[in-house]
């Protein structure tokens, strides 16, 4: 399973609010996901850009766990990211559906679980966080 990075929990973020992680992405990196819901068993949305992991290169993936169990994936067509790059990542929500914005490309997902909050934020992989801030 991937090393542990930052992981946040006792949140109590409400729909409209922005969860913004910056960091950087290491300039050797495979792939590195951004986690946000209930807990790590329950997430509202697991964003994991890859570079060149698990067969896929370039590629980003978004997928929902409810309960430990993996939803159906959801492979975007945009890629914005490089290797190395430094980057600021803000994840959003709503009943419908949880955004997120990244320079230059907005991506969509689901609300699949119908989460009215956001508690729990884990990154992983290969991205140092600098900072993150709520509002
Ligand atoms: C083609 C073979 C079968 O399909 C493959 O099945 C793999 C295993 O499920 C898929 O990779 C997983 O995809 C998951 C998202 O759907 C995750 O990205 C998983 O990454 C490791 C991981 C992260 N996490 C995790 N992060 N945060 C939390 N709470 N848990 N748990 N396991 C990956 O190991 C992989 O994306 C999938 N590939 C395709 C093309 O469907």
């Amino acid at each position: 399973h991937v090393s542990k990075g930052l992981v946040v929990t006792q949140l109590d973020v409400q729909p409209g609010e922005c969860v913004k992680v910056k960091g950087k992405i290491l300039s050797d990196a495979k792939g590195f996901s951004v986690n946000v819901g209930k807990d790590s068993s329950t997430l509202m949305l697991h964003f994991n850009p890859r570079f060149d992991c698990h067969g896929d290169v370039n590629t980003v993936v978004c997928n929902s766990k409810e309960d430990g169990t993996w939803g159906e994936e959801d492979r975007k067509a945009d890629f914005p990211f490089q290797q190395g790059d430094k980057v600021e990542i803000c994840i959003s929500f709503d009943a419908a559906e949880v955004k997120v914005k990244v320079p230059e490309v907005e991506f969509e997902f689901p609300n699949r679980l119908g989460m009215e909050k956001i508690q729990y934020l884990a990154v992983e992989g290969d991205f140092k966080v600098k900072a993150i801030k709520f509002s």
